[in-house]
This record gives C-alpha cells, structure tokens and sequence, in this order.
C-alpha cells in the first residue's frame, strides 16, 4: 500500500476508491475495501481509500473529543493488511470542508485522484453539510464521468445475548468496550482491541502485596479506553507475549484518590520492566473492580483472578 500525505498529493493512476474515517477498521471497513478491490480488479484499475489523519469533525470543532479506537499509525497498519493500492490521507482543511459534494468530486476525486469509479458506504455521506445523499452523487458522477456505485452493506452474523443481530459500526464498537464487552468488539473489529504505552512507576503497594503490577501510561490520550473492571489480556513486549491480569479504575480498597490506572499483573514473570514500550491485547473483562474491606480480602480476590485469568489464556 502506497501512503499518499501531501496535501497537494495526485494518485498517479486511475482508481476505484472509497472514502471514510475508518476508524478501527473493523470487518464492515474490510467488507466495504474488499468491494473496492474486487471492482477494481474488474475494471483493471487501482483501489483507493480516501482518508484523513483528524476525524473532519474535529477539525470543525476543535473541543470535539472523539475516543479513537485506532490512532493514525494502528489505522494505516490495519488498511496496508486490506491489500489496497493507495492510502490518502487527506487533511480535511477548512476550505476541504466547505466544497459541496460535486466540488469534492470534481477537483479532488476526479482532478486529484483520478476517481474512475467511486463505491460509497450504505450510509456515507460527505460535502459541506452533509446535505445531499446516494442519488444526488450519482447524478454528479454522471456529469462529471466519475461512476458512483452503492457498496452492499454488510450483514453479519453476530448475535447479542438477546439473540439480536447487530450492524457492525465504530460507533456500536466504542460503546461495547465502554461496556467492558471487549470479546464481541473483538468479534466486530475482527482482532482483539489493544492498547500500546510505557511502563511508569505507581505507589509501589503491588509488590508488598505479592502482586507488582505494570502501570501504563498510553501513548495516545485520544485512545478509548475501555469500561473499569478487571480483563484477561496478552502483554506484548520485547517480541515475547505473556498472559496477564488487568485492573483499570481507581483501586477503591487501597483509597487513593481518583486518579484513573491501567495495571496490569503479569502471570509467572518476575523482572523490573519500568519505561518498556508494551502491548495489552484485551481478551474477557471477567469482574467489576470492587471495594474490598481489607487488603487481606483484595489478595484473596487477586489469587482467584489468576486463576480464572489463566483459564481463559490457556
Ligand atoms: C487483576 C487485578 C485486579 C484488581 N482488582 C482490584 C479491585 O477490585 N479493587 C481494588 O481496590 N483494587 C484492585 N486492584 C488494584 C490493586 O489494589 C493494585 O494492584 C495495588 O493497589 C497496587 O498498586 P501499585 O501498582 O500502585 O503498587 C487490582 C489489581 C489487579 C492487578
Ligand atoms: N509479574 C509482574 N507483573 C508486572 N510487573 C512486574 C512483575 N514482576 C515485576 N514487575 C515490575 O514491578 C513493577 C511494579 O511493582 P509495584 O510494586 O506494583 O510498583 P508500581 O507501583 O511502581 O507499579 C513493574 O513496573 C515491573 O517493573
């Protein structure tokens, strides 16, 4: 996949593209590249994505917080496994913003990227406002010579515990992680939800319990950060992959403060790994933190959770 930044960037060859976030890149994003692809191998074109470093709403509002779930560099990773040709990532500037659709089409896709054939989204909508929708932009395509085809939408079959099928979509995945339900947005994202950061200090009251936990600092602030409670997750760090134990919340037994932490006891490992870079790859949320009468009942409760924790790895 060739990543394309510069603003002022051309694709140098004629295209099928697809434009969106795609945040997470999740397997409804898959379903849609894989459309694009198919198309373009049809058509003997190159695929395309068109997309952008900074959600367009931030840039329009720049308190908007939105929780990713995957930073820019995750998002690239995911998309250069899809096979596509091209990645653009455009930023959506204020003049970006205020092109209508068929302005959009014509001096970025068409003029810019050579957009022979455009697949859009079952819901996407883009130009200023939003305004217009599937069938104003194929009129456009029309006078402009741009293709405009509706990607199939993907259905799936996941089912939730009320046996409901569920449409796949980033916003449903960020609400499953603030849920704690990381294994169905594991199902959806079609990979395990993961958190990249370093090692910091903590109060150093784990190992005078019997259990030193790693805290982490994430690298990226805008990162969700899933529901408080306790998961089985994989660490990752220095190429080796070790089954741990996480906490994230405020430790209520031990009464210090509000301060939010993401820690994570590693099963069978014994080493001082202060500032190391490591991976947590979220597997099963399998209890709420809770507020314990004494440390004493905390430990007790901590020997269960590894237990239970190296069930579910193993
Ligand atoms: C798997 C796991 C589960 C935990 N569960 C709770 C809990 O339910 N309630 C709580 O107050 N603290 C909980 N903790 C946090 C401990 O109180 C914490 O590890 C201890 O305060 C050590 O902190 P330190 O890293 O600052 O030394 C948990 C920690 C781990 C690793
Ligand atoms: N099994 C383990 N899991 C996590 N960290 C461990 C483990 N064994 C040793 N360590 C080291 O101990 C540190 C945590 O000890 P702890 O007493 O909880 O201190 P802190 O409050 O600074 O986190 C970790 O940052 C790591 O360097």
């Amino acid at each position: 996949m060739q990543i394309i930044r510069d603003t002022d960037a051309i694709i140098p060859e004629p295209c099928v593209a697809t434009i969106g976030f795609f945040d997470g890149v999740h397997i409804g994003h898959r379903y849609l590249i894989q459309q694009v692809k198919e198309i373009a191998a049809i058509k003997g074109l190159r695929s395309a994505l068109v997309t952008f470093p900074v959600h367009p709403r931030k840039v329009m509002h720049s308190d908007y917080r939105l929780e990713l779930l995957t930073t820019p560099d995750e998002k690239i990773n995911l998309l250069a496994d899809t096979g596509v040709d091209y990645c653009l990532m455009l930023d959506f500037t204020p003049e970006i913003s205020s092109l209508t659709a068929l302005k959009f089409m014509e001096r970025l896709l068409k003029e810019r990227f050579q957009v022979k054939c455009l697949v859009i989204g079952y819901d996407h909508r883009f130009g200023h406002n939003r305004s217009e929708g599937f069938e104003d932009y194929v009129s456009y395509g029309q006078s402009i010579g741009i293709e405009v085809v509706r990607a199939i939408a993907y259905t799936d079959d996941i089912e939730t515990n009320d046996a409901q099928k569920i449409t796949v979509s980033s916003s449903l995945i960020r609400k499953l992680l603030h849920q704690g339900d990381v294994d169905l947005a594991a199902r959806c994202l079609g990979y395990e939800y993961f958190l990249d950061g370093t090692v910091v200090g903590g109060y150093q009251v784990g190992r005078k319990i019997g259990f030193p936990t790693a805290n982490l600092s994430v690298d990226n602030p805008d990162k969700l950060i899933p529901a408080d409670g306790v998961y089985a997750v994989w660490v990752t760090f220095d190429g080796k992959t070790y089954m741990g134990m996480l906490n994230i919340g405020v430790r209520p037994t031990i009464d210090n403060g509000s301060n939010r932490t993401i820690e994570v006891n590693i099963l069978h490992f014994h080493s001082d790994i202060y500032d190391k870079f490591i991976r947590l790859t979220f597997v099963k949320r399998t209890r709420p933190e809770l507020k314990f009468d004494s440390i004493e009942e905390l430990i007790e409760e901590l020997h269960k959770d590894a237990k239970e924790v190296e069930a579910i790895l193993s």
